[in-house]
Order: structure tokens, then sequence, then C-alpha cells
């Protein structure tokens, strides 16, 4: 299935077809891009995960203290999809969790395909190279990668436009199913029909939860549904209407410690091309240029009162001071 999906996004080329013009970058050639790259990614990330060789190591600790690990998967999935997207827009700014070793540069080209549902729904947009920012996660949910705990795990590609998200890929690797969106363009994903916004079922991180839990009970109500899961993608994923036996269902996603844009961007670009939100616990717009961390905790949400939410969460948060 994942060949059928890889012959949809195109194919990486060893040889490069010829330069793009420089100075302005089309969003749909972008997309496309991004689109097999996540695949390209997620190939790695499967077949280290199928090797059973992981190579794992830590990185090491986050602000709160818990280990931060990197796989060979991240690092082979990092090279991937760093070197085909800067192959074809050197002149575009990217950022990756991932550190980049130079002697190692891989020769992988865009063919220059676009699959046909992208064709189908998307027009081409020119945007001025300098103005664009990409982030890539080339394994989100690492930490349960290695616990193999494969259903959390995703290969994310997003583009910025001046800071704001406008690009989306999120990729499950194991699942063979990869949710795309462009803001004011269009996606092959769409949010659910329904939420339920009096007792929202809330999705939180397994492995960096902080105090997230104990604060939505308080905030919520103690019969507040709270499910744990691994990986930003995933939790985004659990928003919308996703076809995945594997993936649970959410109704209002929050994360209350610090993270990084990569693991963010495209979860944020998807909700907002579909009309939701992804902002900081109070509300403010997060913006995908410069520093590569969001200091102000998330909220994300889709066809509920985002501003709802966000007037309950500064109890969330003087509940969390509260608790210490
Ligand atoms: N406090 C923190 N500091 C740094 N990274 C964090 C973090 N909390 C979450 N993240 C990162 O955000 C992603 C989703 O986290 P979680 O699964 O806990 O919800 C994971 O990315 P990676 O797996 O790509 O490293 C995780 O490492
Ligand atoms: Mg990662």
């Amino acid at each position: 299935m994942l060949g059928d999906q890889a012959e949809r996004a195109g194919s990486g080329l060893d040889v490069p077809p010829g330069p793009l013009p420089e100075g302005t970058v089309d969003l749909r050639e972008l997309l496309a891009v991004s689109v097999l790259a996540a695949v390209k990614g997620g190939e790695e990330v499967k077949r280290v995960r199928e090797s059973n060789v992981l190579n794992e190591k830590a990185k090491g600790k986050t602000r709160e203290g818990a280990e931060e690990k990197m796989t060979s998967g991240d690092v082979l999935s990092n090279r991937k999809m760093f070197y085909l997207l800067k192959n074809t827009f050197p002149s575009v700014q990217i950022n990756t969790e991932e550190h980049i070793d130079p002697p190692d540069k891989e020769t992988v080209f865009w063919d220059r395909s676009i699959p046909e549902d992208i064709k189908e729904k998307i027009q081409p947009k020119k945007v001025p190279a300098e103005s664009v920012t990409v982030w890539i996660d080339p394994l989100d949910a690492t930490y349960e990668y290695t616990e193999d705990l494969r259903q959390y795990v995703t290969t994310m590609v997003c583009v910025a436009v001046n800071g704001e998200p406008v690009v989306g890929v999120i990729h499950k690797p194991f699942s063979a199913y990869t949710a795309w969106a462009m803001v004011d363009g269009g996606s092959n994903v769409k949010a659910r029909s329904s939420y339920s916004e009096r007792t929202p079922r809330i999705i939180v991180s397994r492995s960096h939860a902080g105090k997230v839990e104990q604060v939505a009970r308080q905030t919520f109500g103690n019969k507040t549904v709270i499910i744990p899961a691994g990986g930003a993608g995933y939790k985004v994923l659990a928003l919308l209407d996703v076809p995945d036996k594997k993936q649970e269902k959410a109704d209002v996603y929050i994360h209350v410690t610090y993270i990084k844009k990569w693991d963010i961007c495209a979860g944020n670009a998807v909700l907002k091309a579909l009309g939701g939100h992804m902002t900081t616990l109070t509300g403010e717009e997060i913006s995908y240029t410069g520093s590569d961390g969001n200091e102000g905790g998330l909220l994300a949400s889709i066809n509920v009162n985002h501003q709802a939410l966000v007037d309950k969460l500064p109890d969330l948060e003087k509940a969390s001071h509260k608790q210490t």
C-alpha cells in the first residue's frame, strides 16, 4: 500500500531535473514535494523500525528533565526529507529537528510530478522564496517509536509564509496514510461532523504531559475523558476525520509544556486550512519563523468555540501553579 502511495506522491530522482525559477516558489509545488518528502522519510522510519536496529541515543534532556532520544529512524528520515526539499528549493529556509551533516549529503531530487489529487484541488500560487520557512519533523513521537508504539508515529512537513502556517503534511508511515492541506487552497482531509463542546474529550501528551491531566480535570470537570497519546501529529489527526482504525478521536488537544515548532507547524496549518485553530493557551497565534521554540503551550480545536476554551484556560494555568 505504501508503494501505491509513494507512486501517487511521485518519486525521487537521483539526478537533478534542472533548476526551478529563482526568486519565487510555487506553493503547490512545495506541497507536492512536502508530501513526497514525508512519504520518503516515512519509508526510512518504517525500514529502521522493522530492522529492529534503532541505534537509540540520548540527545539531551527537555527543560522538564525528560530524556530526548534520537534513533537511526530520525537521522535517515531527516536526511531524505531535508535534501529532497533543499535540492528542489535551494533558496528556501528549512528548519529541521535533527542535525544535518553536510558530508552526508543525499542526491535525491523531485521528478516534477504533482499528484492528481493535488492538481485537482490546488491552483499554482507563487510567493517570494524569502518569505518561506519550511519546518521538518522527520519522526514525531520518537519516544513511542523506541517503545514500538507505531500507531503514534508521523513524519511532517510545514510551509510557513511570513511566519503563518500555510501548508501542512502529516504522514503515518505505518498506516500508509497522508493528510495534507493548504490554507485558502484545499485539502485531502476534513473535520468530523460533530464535536463535544460541553464535555470535550481531551487528548494530551503521554511522555511530556507536565500537569495537563490534573488541570484539565479541574477545568472541565472530573468526568472529563483524557486521552494520553504520543506525537503532536497524531494528536492533531485525532481531531479530524481520519480513516485509520488505530487513530483515536478527541475534541480538543492541549499541551502545557514547551514544544518545538517542527512538532506543531504542520498540524497548525492543517487545522487552519480546515477552519480550526491552534494557538497558545492564551489564544495567541504562533509565528513559524525565527526561534524554533513555542513557549506558551498549545490549544487546538476545530468546529468548537475556540475562544470559549481560551477563556477557561487561565483557570487551568492558575490551577497548574497551585499544584506545585
Ligand atoms: N517539553 C518539551 N520539550 C521539548 N520537546 C517536547 C516537549 N514536549 C513535547 N515535545 C516534543 O513534541 C513532540 C510531541 O510530544 P508528545 O508526544 O509528548 O505529545 C515530540 O517530538 P519528537 O518525538 O519529534 O521529538 C516531543 O519530543
Ligand atoms: Mg521529531
